[in-house]
């Protein structure tokens, strides 16, 4: 999803003020009813050894749950740098990647650095720990060095944010980098160049891998946007270093991609949009085996309608993907899922932001005009029904948001989820441009979870497992629990 060039604002998940703002260590209830640092899954992933921590979880866990208690399944439970204390960080050099890929203006302005924000619990629980901080990221696509896309102009934020003054390195590896990592002070912070300005990274070579890792004495994972890339700085550093553990980030990312959608309160309910259904196969495919109510919306209604006979006119409609449509629309039967296809649609006569527009039901859209939004009464009746569900995940836009004629569906449905949010259910926006639409609208703060990932979401939303996460140590674990 994100450009050759510097990430798009709708590239990015926007949004994860609270993950930047909570120690998750010691987090309050959330209202969402879900304790951060709480979930289903992640959360009960406890060390066995250490019970007085599990019945603190489990008291937490309860107190923040539905009255159905939590049965909790350990899945994809992974070392988390809260399991790292002051005594196994005191003077340590932990090699920190994190996923400070902000967009940048022509100026070099960070036009949102939400994603910088998000790294900071991680970097703060280490340096006040007494930990030296060497931290990598990439920033866009470079081929090779690339003066544009320096790591450079995030110093100032990062330093801001943090309330030290960060070093920057102009280097990734090699004699200058590691005569500065040589008089790091303890609590301090080393911003290594783009790591991306190596073809080495993006080829994953263990001996640019094995040279990174030299640099640290051990290893924390909190770039979840690119946990789904198995590079030098996100799997093959984890070869060389132990421990290889989770930042906090990217574990809140776990607990509630993988955890509360495996463990939901329900009825649970997927919303999916988008532009073509063959980009979100995988997803909804995942999404039936879990969920209660699946919404779709987006230019993927189309080739469901034609799969049932309707005209669609000039929509977008992927003609060799019927028969998977009408085996989506099967499978959900079988499944017991009840599947919501939009009952009327606001249609254009030319793709374009003034073009005239009109609502008609799904079944009368004449020749010439395309479906761009889902009309008023799929709003009315997709609204009520996500009144009766406790959690909700929404991935992909419900018509062409970037158009305002065309983005009353998918602001009206991200104004429900806020609302939903504000009344104890659990709202996961589950990256990329469904995340664009929640922060137009001004209500990302209030959602349960914004992914910081648009393509890592999707593959863990898909079932996939994600390299960077794979590669960390493993926590001892409970099998399951009920509180
Ligand atoms: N009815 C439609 N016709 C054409 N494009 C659409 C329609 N509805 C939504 N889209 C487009 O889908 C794109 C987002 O799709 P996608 O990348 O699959 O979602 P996400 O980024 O949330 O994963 C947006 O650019 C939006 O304009
Ligand atoms: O912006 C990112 O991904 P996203 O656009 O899928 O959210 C990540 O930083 C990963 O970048 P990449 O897709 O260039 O590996």
């Amino acid at each position: 999803m994100a450009s050759a060039a510097a990430p798009t604002t709708s590239s990015l998940s926007l949004a994860v003020r609270r993950a930047a703002s909570v120690a998750p260590a010691a987090a309050p209830l959330r209202r969402g009813g879900l304790a951060a640092g709480c979930q289903p899954a992640r959360s009960l992933a406890f060390a066995a050894a250490d019970q007085r921590l599990a019945a603190h979880v489990a008291s937490r866990c309860r107190a923040a749950s539905s009255s159905r208690g939590i049965r909790a399944v350990a899945t994809m439970a992974k070392k988390s740098v809260g399991d790292l204390t002051a005594a196994d960080l005191e003077g340590k050099r932990v090699f920190v990647r994190a996923d400070l890929n902000v967009p940048l203006d022509d100026s070099q302005n960070i036009t949102d650095d939400t994603r910088i924000r998000a790294a900071i619990p991680t970097i703060k629980y280490l340096i006040s720990n007494g930990a030296k901080v060497i931290l990598s990221s990439h920033l866009g696509r470079p081929k090779g060095v690339t003066p544009k896309f320096s790591l450079a102009p995030l110093v100032p934020r990062l330093s801001e944010l943090l309330g030290i003054e960060v070093i920057k390195a102009d280097d990734v590896v090699g004699p200058e980098v590691e005569k500065l990592v040589s008089t790091l002070p303890n609590g301090s912070v080393l911003l290594l160049e783009n790591v991306r300005f190596y073809k080495e990274e993006e080829k994953n070579d263990p001996e640019f891998a094995k040279k990174l890792a030299s640099l640290a004495d051990l290893y924390v994972n909190d770039a979840f946007g690119t946990a789904h890339r198995a590079h030098a700085s996100t799997e093959g550093v984890t070869k060389f270093l132990k421990p290889s553990v989770a930042g906090f980030l990217l574990q809140k990312e776990l607990d509630y991609l993988v955890g509360a959608v495996s463990s939901p309160a329900r009825p649970f309910a997927a919303i999916v949009g988008g532009s073509k259904v063959s980009s979100k196969i995988g997803v909804i495919e995942s999404l039936l085996e879990k969920c209660d109510i699946l919404l779709l919306g987006g230019g993927m209604i189309f080739t469901f309608y034609k799969a049932q006979g309707l005209s669609v006119g000039a929509s977008l409609v992927e003609e060799d993907k019927l028969e998977l449509a009408t085996s989506l629309l099967a499978k959900a039967k079988e499944k017991g899922v009840s599947l919501l296809l939009p009952s009327d649609v606001i249609i254009a006569d030319k793709f374009a932001p003034d073009a005239n527009s009109k609502v008609v039901p799904a079944s009368a859209i004449p020749d010439g005009w395309m479906g761009l939004d889902i009309g008023p009464d799929s709003v009315a009746s997709f609204s009520s029904t996500l009144e009766t569900t406790k959690t909700v995940i929404w991935n992909g836009p419900m018509g062409v948001f970037e158009f305002d004629k065309f983005a009353v569906g998918t602001e009206a449905i991200a104004k429900k989820l806020a609302d939903l949010s504000g009344k104890g259910v659990t709202t996961i926006i589950g990256g990329g441009d469904s995340v664009a639409a929640v922060e137009k609208v001004g209500v990302a703060d209030v959602m349960s979870h914004i992914s910081t990932g648009g393509g890592a979401s999707l593959e863990l939303l898909e079932g996939k497992e994600l390299p960077g996460v794979v590669a960390l140590d493993e926590a001892v674990t409970v099998k399951s629990v009920t509180v």
